[in-house]
């Protein structure tokens, strides 16, 4: 019998962390678990830990070590606790696939140490490939350590490519539009953090979704996009498709374009990253067609939603032009769901960090904490001086 996946499933207690576990609850002869990791949330990080007997667990936060550590006092499981950790924890001998589900740039280091042990990385968090795509994609051919997309729309890309010989025309990326993809400009001034959360056709995090309402999301998959798949920014384009049945098309230099469909269930996608190249069976609902009547496209509108035009240039742009945008944009994000800032200020933010922080053309992972730490400071200064102070304490109590 084939020994089974060992896998350390960093940020296991999210949106993708708990839909990751429930894949091993359904093949427990495939998989089986070496690390789980939270950031605050220690009690579901436990009870994580009992039913699935991990080696070890990390709580990001060290303010928590203490509850979790005496939960688990009775269990033959290592505590550890704080950042450095998740390096550790990755490059552990009895991994063989990360699973990347930790959120913003808290993934980019976690993922450069995995793949410098030359693991298999199952990546959603897409935010380390917007702010370091080269060093990442570098290593991974380097070290000889598979990347393989959760993301709907990179796996939708890479489920057409499979077996594929011939070069990619373009990649059309579908966008659900969020949802306010038909508000004006003066109803987007005025929605709220209820609002924004409230997304039409997927159950995700907090920060992802925002993303999506404001088209960030789109925008960083469009940056994801090109380091995946090896693609200049012209080959990359963007579709909204409200109702996320095609979760992306490839088209091919005969003008063939092949497409993925499936119900809006990220069970698919992380299965496949964690069974490729097989197909394991997995239950749920299947596409009615019959039901489904005609499928609606229309073009982005980055007047409205910015944030997707400032993506396109950060390709153009390259060097560190993703890691600034990321971090203004984690810092934008956390003030909006803080009901500190409004909807808009989140692209007016991610703009003016963009046009004020120091340009970087090659950087190093140093530079990169460098323009992170750079960029936050710029944003922040731009936060209504009450959301600043918050802001920083925030921070603070995160670290
Ligand atoms: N959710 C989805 O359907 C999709 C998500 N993605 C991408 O996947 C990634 C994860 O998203 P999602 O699962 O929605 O996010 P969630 O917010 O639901 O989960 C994030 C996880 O990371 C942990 N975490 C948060 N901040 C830190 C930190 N600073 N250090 C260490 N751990 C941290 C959280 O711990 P705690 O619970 O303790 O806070 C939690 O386990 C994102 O990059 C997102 O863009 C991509 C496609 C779809
Ligand atoms: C499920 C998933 O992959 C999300 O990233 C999704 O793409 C969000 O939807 P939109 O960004 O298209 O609204
Ligand atoms: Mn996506």
């Amino acid at each position: 019998m084939e020994r089974k996946q060992r896998l350390a499933v960093l940020g296991s207690t999210g949106s993708i962390g708990t839909q990751t576990l429930d894949i091993v609850r359904n093949y427990p002869e495939r998989f089986e678990i070496t690390t789980l990791t939270a950031h605050s949330n220690w009690e579901a990080l436990a009870a994580q830990a009992v039913e699935f007997a991990p080696d070890n667990v990390v709580i990001a936060n060290e303010r928590f070590y203490t509850p979790l550590r005496e939960a688990l006092s009775s269990q033959p499981i290592k505590v550890y606790a704080g950042e450095q950790a998740l390096e550790q924890v990755v490059r552990s001998e009895a991994v063989d696939t990360v699973v990347m589900a930790l959120v913003g740039y808290s993934g980019l280091f976690p993922t450069v140490s995995a793949l410098l042990h030359g693991k298999k990385v199952a990546l959603a968090n897409k935010e380390c490939l917007v702010v370091a795509g080269e060093i990442i994609t570098a290593l991974s051919a380097e070290h000889r350590a598979p990347i393989l997309p959760v993301d709907s729309e990179h796996s939708a890309i890479f489920q057409c490519l499979v077996g594929e010989p011939s070069p990619v025309e373009k990649v059309i990326l579908t966008a659900s539009g969020g949802p306010f993809l038909h508000k004006t400009a003066a109803e987007l001034e005025k929605v709220s953090v209820e609002d924004a959360l409230n997304h039409p056709c997927w159950t995700m995090g907090a920060k992802v979704t925002i993303d999506s309402a404001s088209l960030m999301n789109k925008g960083f998959e469009v940056i994801e996009a090109k380091w995946l798949f090896g693609l200049r920014p012209d080959q990359i384009d963007v579709l909204i498709h409200p109702r996320s049945v095609i979760h992306s098309m490839v088209q091919f230099a005969d003008g063939a374009v092949k497409a993925q469909l499936g119900t809006p269930d990220m069970h698919l996608p992380i299965q496949y990253a964690l069974s490729f190249p097989e197909r394991m069976p997995l239950d749920g609902p299947r596409i009615d067609f019959a039901e489904l009547g005609c499928l609606e496209f229309f073009k982005p509108d980055t007047a409205r939603f910015p944030n997707l035009g400032l993506a396109f240039e950060c390709l153009r742009r390259g060097g560190n032009a993703g890691g600034i945008l990321n971090a203004a944009n984690e810092i934008a994000v956390a003030a909006f769901l803080d009901g500190q800032i409004g909807f808009t200020d989140i692209p007016r933010i991610n703009t003016e960090t963009l046009a004020r922080a120091t340009a970087i053309a090659r950087p190093t992972l140093d530079q990169y904490r460098q323009t992170d730490a750079e960029a936050r400071e710029i944003a922040r200064s731009l936060l209504p001086a009450q959301a600043r102070s918050r802001n920083c304490k925030a921070q603070s109590l995160n670290s």
